[in-house]
Order: structure tokens, then C-alpha cells, then sequence
């Protein structure tokens, strides 16, 4: 084999985050769940002969980006002597909370497992992937997770169908510098997957659809706001998103105008989103991204296409300061590669 072309790397969000300490690496211990999305970055992997390793395209990151990085990692672990010209297609905006860089490392890792023949199991690709990013190993394990340790121990979790509205301001945040910012002095209980799992059963039948709207509207957890819509708060906190929203002013307006769309505009103008079940809008990871769960009425009531959807979010775009970015996001059962690897 000597190329493979258009490799999906999916971003992912983060239903909450909870920092619950940290190690004496610097690195903070998380609880959080994983998902998937259909808002991707492209990849081609081409083999060269010469043992070289290239990156072409996404000239604003640096030449010894992620996917440089993965590439060389897996070629020193497996002594293996073919190089390649990999092609990136950046998409997914960056500093955002959204995993691009981790994801693309990951499906660098995934397509050179099979373009170069290695054959790896999925254990040796996710521990391979901690080195790069506490962030990678997800993508490697391809199903949507609850995270604990740094993000690499992972239980699979099936959700719910749903869409997410997400919002990205002109600016980026550092994860390092969100990180940074945190005050861990009063500690917070743990949490478990079985209380997550309880709250998804009051919006959401077993087969991932939502309940009816008497049911919604029974829930302790749903606020009416008015006639059209209720917001509800999802399950937990980000606990990084004070800190994020201090460094970063753009996040609290990302925040206040998803909310308001999602009240006001969209809600008014898409007869969809109107009969959808409305989160109210939260930072994914270390920000500077802001999203808005939308579940899904029935599993064809979103749009499949990728990219912004016109019927519903409508006006969105035109909400949206110079330089944002506005996106309809399908939610996805798992990562679009998880089959490639055997175990
Ligand atoms: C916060 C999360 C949540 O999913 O996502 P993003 O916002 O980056 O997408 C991740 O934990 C990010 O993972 P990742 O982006 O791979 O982070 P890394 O490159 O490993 O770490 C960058 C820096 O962030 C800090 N860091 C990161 C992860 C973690 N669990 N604790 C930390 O303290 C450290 O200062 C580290 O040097
Ligand atoms: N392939 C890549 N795509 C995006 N960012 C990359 C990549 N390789 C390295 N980086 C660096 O990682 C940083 C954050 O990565 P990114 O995945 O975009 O953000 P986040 O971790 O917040 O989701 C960027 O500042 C960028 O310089």
C-alpha cells in the first residue's frame, strides 16, 4: 500500500469537566466525558522509501507539529524504516477545547499503523498516544468515554443522538495557561459514571432518543424560560471555564450569544429546534469553544450532511462577531476509524 487519502480526524467535546487534583508531574487528575463530533480535520498519509518524515499544508503550525510528532514516534518504537509526506487539511479551529491536534496525532497513528504494516493493538497505540497529549489516547480508543486519571482511563459510555451548536471566538485559549489558573484548595467531591447515567435517563430513553416533552418538563433539573423552549443545565460543571473566562473575556460573550440564540432566533426561526430538547451553552475542555447540546427528536431529525445547517442554525453566523466561527455538530457514536484497529 502505498497512500491513504482523506483520513477523518473528528473533534471531540467535553460534556463536563471536573479537576479533581494534581500529580506531582504538574499534570491535573480529570473526570469527564468524551464525545466525538463530525466537525473533522482531513489527512492523506503517502509512504516515502527514504525514512523521512513531512508535513504538507496548515503552514500557520509549527513544522514539528502533532503529527510530525506522532509520526516519529511510532517510527523509533517500531524501528520501522519507511517515512512519509503526510497532507493536513486544519479545519477544526485551534486552542479551542476541540482536540484537533490530538485528534490528527491520533489518526496519524492509526493510518501509519496500517499504511507502514505494524499491526500495533490498541493498548500499544494508546500508550504510544499518552506521550504525545493526555488528550490523544481518547481518539485512540475510539469510543465516546468517561475519562478519568489524566484523560487515559477510559470506560466506553453510550449517549444519547444529539447535535451540538458550537461557537469558537476569533481567539484561542492555551491549555497550559487555563490549567494554570486553577484554585484547588477547596476539593470537591468525586463523582461516578452511575450518577451521569442516571441524569441522561431523566432526558433520554434507553434507545438514546429524548422523552416526550411532559416528561422534560417534569425534570427537577429543567428550567422554563418562556413559551417556546426550556434550557437545561448538563450534568456537572467545566471547572476550567472561570479561569478560562477571566484570561479570556471572548469566552463569557461566546457564552451570553449561544444563549441567547438558542432563547431568541434560532429557537423562533427553526420549526427543528423548536421540538429539540435545549442545553444551556458551556466551554468544551480548556476552551476557548463554547457549545450547546441539542437532542435529537429522532435519529433522522438532524441533518447528516457535515458543515453548518442551514435550517437550523439559521442565523447563527450572522450572531456571531467578525472571525467566529458558528457550526451545527452531529454527535458521533464512535470515532470514524475505531475499526482499523483489531483490538
Ligand atoms: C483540557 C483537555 C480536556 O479534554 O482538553 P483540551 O482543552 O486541551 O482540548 C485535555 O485534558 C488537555 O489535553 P492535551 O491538550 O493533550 O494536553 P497536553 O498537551 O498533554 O498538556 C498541555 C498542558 O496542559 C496542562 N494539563 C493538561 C492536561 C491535564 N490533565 N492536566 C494539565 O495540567 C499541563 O500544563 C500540560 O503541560
Ligand atoms: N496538528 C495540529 N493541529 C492543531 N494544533 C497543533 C497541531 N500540532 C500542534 N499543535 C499545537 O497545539 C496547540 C493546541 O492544539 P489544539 O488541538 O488546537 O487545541 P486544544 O488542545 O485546545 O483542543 C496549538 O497551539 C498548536 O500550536
Amino acid at each position: 500500500m502505498r497512500a491513504l487519502f482523506n483520513l477523518p480526524a473528528p473533534a471531540k467535546i467535553n460534556w463536563f469537566l471536573h479537576v479533581t487534583g494534581k500529580r506531582p508531574d504538574g499534570y491535573h487528575t480529570l473526570q469527564t466525558v468524551f464525545q466525538f463530533i463530525d466537525w473533522c480535520d482531513t489527512l492523506d498519509l503517502i509512504r516515502r522509501d527514504d525514512g523521512l518524515i513531512h508535513r504538507i499544508g496548515a503552514d500557520e503550525l509549527p513544522q514539528d507539529d502533532l503529527c510530525v510528532r506522532a509520526a516519529r514516534l511510532l517510527q523509533q518504537a517500531t524501528q520501522c524504516e519507511s517515512g512519509v509526506d503526510i497532507h493536513l487539511r486544519k479545519c477544526i479551529p485551534q486552542q479551542a477545547g476541540l482536540g484537533g491536534g490530538s485528534s490528527d496525532a491520533a489518526t496519524v497513528l492509526i493510518g501509519l499503523n496500517r499504511l507502514w504494516r505494524l499491526d500495533l493493538p490498541r493498548a500499544k497505540l494508546m500508550q504510544l498516544a499518552l506521550q504525545l497529549g493526555a488528550d490523544v489516547p481518547i481518539f485512540i480508543y475510539g469510543r465516546n468515554a468517561w475519562a478519568e486519571g489524566v484523560g487515559e482511563q477510559l470506560q466506553p459510555i453510550d449517549l444519547p443522538t444529539s447535535s451540538f451548536a458550537v461557537v469558537h471566538p476569533a481567539r484561542g485559549l492555551s491549555t497550559r495557561a487555563v490549567f494554570s489558573t486553577l484554585d484547588l484548595t477547596t476539593k470537591k467531591p468525586e463523582e461516578t459514571i452511575a450518577g451521569f447515567a442516571e441524569w441522561l435517563g431523566e432526558f433520554f430513553a434507553p434507545d438514546g432518543r429524548q422523552k416526550n416533552r411532559h416528561q422534560k418538563s417534569q425534570s427537577k433539573n429543567c428550567q422554563q424560560d418562556d413559551q417556546r423552549s426550556s434550557l437545561c443545565p448538563v450534568w456537572g460543571r467545566n471547572d476550567l471555564q472561570p479561569g478560562a473566562e477571566a484570561l479570556e473575556p471572548e469566552v463569557t460573550q461566546a457564552l451570553q450569544i449561544l444563549h441567547t440564540a438558542l432563547m431568541g432566533p434560532l429557537a423562533a426561526h427553526s420549526p427543528t429546534l423548536r421540538s429539540e430538547l435545549l442545553f444551556d451553552a458551556r466551554m468544551t475542555g480548556s476552551g476557548s469553544a463554547v457549545f450547546a447540546l441539542i437532542g435529537a427528536s429522532d435519529r433522522s431529525g438532524l441533518p447528516s450532511r457535515h458543515g453548518p445547517s442551514d435550517e437550523v442554525l439559521g442565523g447563527l453566523p450572522d450572531l456571531l462577531p467578525e472571525g467566529w466561527q458558528g457550526r451545527l455538530c452531529k454527535g458521533l457514536r464512535e470515532h470514524p476509524l475505531r475499526d482499523w484497529i483489531d483490538a
